[in-house]
């Protein structure tokens, strides 16, 4: 019997992404007959099963919110309504699964069973057969504006809004943990960011700062420091390698987040450029600890608190890039450097890497909580307030 602990996991390195990933293996299914054009009124358990199975098939990532419904009515289907207590509030997660389940109440078991071959089949219809993601090419939407995917022990983050560099959504920081989550517990040796198009990516969506929520800046200059927070924990905690790869400009917090990345392998196009002066902003990323550390406090003052923008090659020079690459031949060099790292016996790499980590984490988290504090500040002054209005009066987005 297939678990859903079991079914997600598929789902999650069919669609290549892990929100709802589960730390299990996946055994293959047997090859099952599909049966989704059904005639009888009622869905039989042969029909959940190869239900199950083409979700497996589903090239697309259909999105957090079907994933759920998905596991809210298999646990239903086969273990009728959720009795497990509500997880934590942090827990974003199980929380998330927690109350998908737990809203369909006391449907019965058949209904259940029932809807979720009916939703499968009905999205089924729009989806291709898999084959292995690759970065779509500018301008074009492939999976959403976060791309997952697990290949050869490789787990790539993909921020993959070419039309607007690559910029951060609030949606997005929230899928960035999960799939930190989900990629902290699958088979995966190394995690990699990386962007499609032209950008790497080009930091905060400035649109963020637009939709105040009825309690006002305030409130909203709160959660962002909440999300923040949280965010770049994922990062600090990350318990396996995590890899940059930079294949064009990257702005804002793509940039300081690199001081958490164990690896920062640049295209000679890219560039790393912070302008929170201009921005009326303050460090965040524990750059103001990791940037110092790693360039010395002067180049560290040039970037971060005058915003000069550098180039690959400086960068690397800073210490902040591992190594630039030209950029005709920047992915095939580095995919074949990180599939030879994943050859490495995994054990020995986790435990170098933890004793490496473990010594400074307690002091990134004061750095990040004491970061937050101070952005939740600029983020309702004047100057900050004027820069967001004057970027998105020039794009006419005002
Ligand atoms: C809650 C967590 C908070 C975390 C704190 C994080 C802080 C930061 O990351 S600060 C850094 C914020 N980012 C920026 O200031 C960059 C702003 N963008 C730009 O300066 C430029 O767009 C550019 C240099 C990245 C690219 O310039 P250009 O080649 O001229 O292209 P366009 O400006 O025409 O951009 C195309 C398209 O993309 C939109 N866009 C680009 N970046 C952002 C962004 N960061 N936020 C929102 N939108 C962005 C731009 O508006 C254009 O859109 P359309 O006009 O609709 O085509």
């Amino acid at each position: 019997m297939t678990t859903m602990a079991q079914v997600i996991c598929g789902l999650a390195r069919r669609w290549c992404f892990g929100a709802l990933g589960s730390p299990l293996q996946v055994p293959c299914l047997q090859a099952l007959p599909l049966h989704l054009g059904r005639t009888a009124t009622r869905a039989s358990q042969r029909d959940l099963e190869n239900a199950v199975h083409q979700v497996k098939l589903w090239k697309k990532d259909p999105g957090n919110e079907v994933k759920l419904k998905l596991y809210a009515l298999y646990k239903q289907a086969t273990e009728g309504p959720c009795n497990l207590p509500k997880p934590d509030m942090m827990d974003l997660v199980n929380k998330a699964k927690w109350d998908a389940w737990s809203a369909l109440g006391s449907l019965p078991k058949e209904t259940a069973r029932e809807n979720y071959v009916d939703l499968v089949s009905s999205l089924s219809a729009a989806s291709e057969p898999p084959s292995p993601a690759k970065p779509a090419a500018d301008g074009e939407q492939a999976g959403g504006d976060l791309v997952v995917t697990s290949e050869n022990h490789i787990t790539t983050i993909t921020f993959n809004r070419p039309a607007k560099k690559n910029a951060i959504t609030t949606k997005m920081y929230q899928d960035i943990m999960l799939a930190l989550q989900a990629a902290s517990k699958d088979d995966s040796v190394l995690t990699v960011l990386t962007g499609n198009g032209e950008y790497y990516c080009s930091g905060n969506d400035l649109t963020n700062f637009t939709d105040i929520p009825p309690g006002g800046p305030e409130e909203k200059a709160r959660t962002n420091a909440i999300l923040l927070r949280e965010f770049v924990d994922c990062f600090i905690d990350f318990p396996k390698p995590l890899v940059a790869v930079v294949n064009g400009p990257a702005v804002g917090i793509s940039v300081t987040l690199l001081g958490l990345f164990d690896l920062v392998y640049a295209s000679d196009r890219a560039t790393f450029h912070t302008p929170f002066g201009p921005l009326g902003l303050s460090p965040e990323g524990c750059s103001s600890y990791t940037f110092p550390k790693m360039m010395g406090p002067s180049k560290a003052a040039e970037m971060l608190i005058f915003g000069r923008k550098l180039t690959a090659q400086e960068a690397c020079a800073q210490g902040l890039v591992t190594e630039v690459f030209p950029d005709s031949t920047f992915q095939k060099e580095v995919w074949t450097r990180l599939r030879a790292y994943t050859k490495l016996p995994p054990n020995a790499v986790r435990t170098s890497r933890e004793v490496m980590r473990s010594k400074g984490r307690e002091r990134l988290h004061a750095v990040n909580a004491e970061e937050c504090g101070a952005l939740q500040q600029r983020w309702l002054s004047e100057e900050c307030t004027s820069a967001v209005v004057r970027f998105l009066s020039r794009r006419g987005k005002l």
